[in-house]
């Protein structure tokens, strides 16, 4: 990506403003080998309520795992567009090397490598609501850096375990027992970026990731010292970065916890910004369910008085047809939770009490 062709261009109103940039020194920082359990619980539903976004750290995740992997991933986004090529994403191998990522229809200024963590991972084979035939989605993995497969296999196992530990913590947040999300994940579809941000020279016109929010459960994200995530703060809408903490993991909620709390917590949206001098690179763990899952609001966050605000979908329709619509110059915004909205009744039909 030597310069910035017009299909990276932001429009005027999403184009970041470098004089305007600040660092959210608001966004919680929870140790999570605090000895307060209490206390612990109710800051994490303080973050996911105030920023839908926080930091962890003494996580239990070695730090070589991540140095290891980050290693191999520089090494392998240095090697020819055509060597990545050879492990290419595409409509029926929908693991693997991708540079033409669109957010909101604009190019990412990024390379990425996808891989599931559940090898296989059962998936639909089609987006038909009505056709229940099922694939099993594979890895591809490069023969170079030779080590990288067994590190990225690795990493993902920490990620899975440290996904389900965050997650019963999240249910004790919202007064639920541990388990309660528990069985969604037997079938896991979940899955870990490397993304690669290449130094961009229009960082004043182009992102790496354009606005927007996860779709899954949540997403530990591990980030290099160069800094760029930001996040909508919820008080005022400013968009604010993410200041990099070494050893540190950012953890923020998916459109599905959004769903599932009936909008107690709330899935936020973020960006990530590119600079012209360095390469950035950052790791996503995108925690979702198995394909099977009908997300809905859980009953104990509806009531007469309190009405589900989502009409059920299936995970694994909704998140095909999310990635099948990176192959195509999309007319219409992707499929959001927003399309699952219970439009509220006309008020001649509502009933007054
Ligand atoms: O690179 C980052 O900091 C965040 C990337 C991101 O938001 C995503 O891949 O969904
Ligand atoms: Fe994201």
């Amino acid at each position: 990506m030597a310069e910035v062709d017009v299909a990276f261009i932001q429009e005027p109103v999403h184009r970041p403003n470098p004089s305007l940039r600040q660092e959210a020194d608001g966004i919680p920082l929870i140790d999570l080998s605090a000895p307060d359990f209490d206390a612990l619980i109710s800051d994490i539903g303080h973050a996911c309520r105030q920023w839908g976004f926080f930091q962890i750290i003494n996580h239990g995740v070695p730090p070589e795992r991540l140095q290891k992997l980050e290693a191999a991933a520089r090494k392998f986004f240095h090697l020819s567009l055509d060597e990545k090529r050879k492990v290419r994403r595409d409509f029926h191998k929908v693991m693997g090397f991708y540079d033409t990522e669109h957010t909101k229809n604009v190019r990412d200024w990024k390379e990425v490598f996808d891989y599931i963590v559940k090898e296989p991972t059962l998936a639909y084979a089609s987006v038909d609501e009505d056709d229940d035939s099922v694939v099993y989605w594979e890895n591809q993995w490069p023969e170079n850096p030779p080590e990288l497969r067994e590190l990225c296999q690795e990493y993902a196992k920490e990620m899975v375990a440290l996904a389900m530990r965050l997650l019963e913590l999240v249910a004790m947040s919202l007064g639920l027992p541990p388990g309660r999300f528990e069985d969604f994940f037997k079938d896991q579809t979940s899955n870990v970026r490397l993304n690669c941000y290449p130094s961009c020279p229009s960082p004043d016109l182009a992102l790496g990731v354009g606005h927007h929010k996860d779709p899954g459960v949540l997403t530990i994200l591990a980030q290099d010292d160069v800094g760029g995530l930001e996040v909508k703060r919820k008080s005022d809408g400013q968009w604010v970065g993410v200041k990099p903490v070494p050893d540190a993991y950012i953890i923020n909620l998916g459109d599905t916890m959004q769903v599932w709390t009936n909008d107690e917590y709330e899935s936020v949206e973020h960006r990530v910004v590119v600079n012209s001098v360095k390469e950035r690179l950052s790791i996503p763990f995108f925690l979702y369910p198995s394909i099977y899952t009908m997300v809905a609001p859980l009953e104990e966050f509806t009531d007469g008085k309190n009405p589900a605000k989502y009409r059920p979908y299936r995970w694994g329709k909704f998140h095909l047809t999310r990635r099948r619509s990176n192959f195509m110059k999309m007319q219409v915004e992707n499929i959001q939770i927003n399309h699952f909205h219970n439009i509220p009744a006309p008020r001649y039909l509502q009933k007054s009490t």
